[in-house]
């Protein structure tokens, strides 16, 4: 049985946030709605979760002392990491020590923090395609797996990072240099190592929301969402729709991959299962154990959405992945590297029919920074990825 708190008060059910940014915040919405008492930690003040929750906490989260002082202060009931730049092995060690559960797990959250766990696990041990690869501390070992078979074009990123951050494509001996020298600066850890990767030449990619949810039995079984297509520039996804249509044996491969991943990483919560697809071909490509960016769709789209599936999956509530109508999300870039910055031409942008609009409020702004996106639900996805790529382009971010 599930029993749940009242927040500020002894009862209370605290959840701690590890990362607030627009994912974290939305996953913090749906547990205040379900009266949790949530804990909103990221690098730097006034992150979008820490302006929803009830306290706001700034700490480096890569460095283990701090976060082991923060949680054994703060107490929380979950753990739940919603970026990977974190001293995952403390996690590990706190979760052991039964000081804290960590979402889905700490094994989890330690795997797939960095390149290197989830890829060798995935390939390795748990035999699913993926594009070939290899690891690499060095330009001349990248080099030299280059030219040792992983040849041209292939994909380069630093082993610890997220939204495309220091990775670069490779057409040939030329770009080589500059791939290394990319990645070193754009990792969210300083770690000088890298993934190198094949090119995959896919037909699409989707992310298949999964979710490891507690039925009425107790017992926790996996469900899918529909599948969410996705269009990335430069590593970072600037477009989603959902449904994405795939052929049945496609579909049935990218389950199979999503339930051989996620039922090894454990645990309960939603992950956001990344592959690439060519025909009837499927290349499993990396996993989010938590909601993606590309899912934010669902909050046009889904009755329940990816945010609200988490929090219910992790706190042991039962789950509806159902489709509400086809829809589509078109990402909102700062344009100005200014902080406090200004938004015009929102009420033009909530003109466009079935639009909605979220802005995160992160207090600085980057040009290439996601600052907000727009959503639509239409009646096909086509439809929908032209009205929301119209209303995110109605919104004009500017200095104030
Ligand atoms: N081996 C590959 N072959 C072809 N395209 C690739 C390959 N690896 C990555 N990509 C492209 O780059 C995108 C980003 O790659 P990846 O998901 O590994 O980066 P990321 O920084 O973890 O992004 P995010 O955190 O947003 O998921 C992929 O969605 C895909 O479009
Ligand atoms: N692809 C992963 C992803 O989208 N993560 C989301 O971006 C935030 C960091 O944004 P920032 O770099 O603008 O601070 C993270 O906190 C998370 O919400
Ligand atoms: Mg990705």
């Amino acid at each position: 049985m599930t029993t749940l708190g009242t927040p500020l008060s002894p009862s209370a059910t605290r959840v701690m946030l590890l990362g607030s940014g627009e994912l974290g915040k939305e996953v913090l919405i749906a547990l205040q709605r379900l009266g949790v008492e949530t804990i909103a930690v990221d690098r730097y003040e006034n992150a979008p979760g820490q302006q929803v929750a009830h306290h706001a906490r700034t700490i480096t989260m890569s460095d283990p002392e701090q976060l082991k002082a923060l949680i054994e202060a703060e107490k929380p009931t979950l753990v739940v990491p919603e970026i990977e730049a974190i001293a995952t092995p403390m996690l590990q060690q706190l979760e052991d020590a039964g000081v804290v559960r960590v979402i889905p797990t700490a094994r989890a959250a330690r795997l797939t923090m960095d390149r290197e766990g989830i890829r060798r696990l995935a390939a390795e041990t748990l035999g699913v395609p993926t594009s070939p690869y290899k690891f690499c501390d060095s330009l001349a070992e990248l080099q030299a797996a280059i030219d040792a078979g992983i040849g041209y074009p292939c994909i380069v990123k630093p082993v610890m990072s997220s939204s495309g951050k220091g990775q670069s494509k490779i057409d040939g001996p030329a770009d080589v240099q500059k791939a290394w020298d990319y990645a070193m600066a754009g990792g969210r850890v300083s770690h000088g190592r890298v993934i190198v990767e094949g090119f995959i030449d896919f037909d699409y990619e989707i992310t298949l929301l999964t979710v490891r949810a507690k039925d009425a039995a107790g017992a926790v079984q996996t469900r899918f969402c529909e599948p969410i297509g996705h269009v990335q520039v430069s590593g970072d996804y600037v477009e989603s729709w959902q449904p994405h249509p795939m052929a049945p044996a496609a579909l049935q491969k990218a389950q199979q991959i999503a339930e051989a991943v996620t039922s090894d990483l454990g645990g309960q919560g939603l992950f956001g299962v990344e592959l690439f697809v060519k025909g009837d071909e499927v290349w499993f490509s990396e996993v989010s154990p938590r909601p993606h960016d590309t899912g934010m769709v669902t909050m046009a789209t889904q009755w329940q959405n990816e945010f609200e599936l988490h929090a219910r999956a992790i706190l042991g509530l039962p789950v509806d992945t159902s489709l509400k109508s086809p829809g589509a999300s078109a990402v909102i870039y700062g344009g100005v590297d200014a902080t406090g910055i200004a938004f015009d031409g929102v009420a033009e942008a909530l003109q466009v029919p079935g639009s909605d609009i979220r802005l995160f409020g992160k207090p600085e702004s980057f040009a290439k920074r996601r600052m907000g996106v727009a959503l639509v639900h239409a009646a096909d996805t086509g439809t929908a990825r032209r009205l929301a790529k119209d209303a995110a382009s109605r919104v004009k971010p500017r200095k104030a």
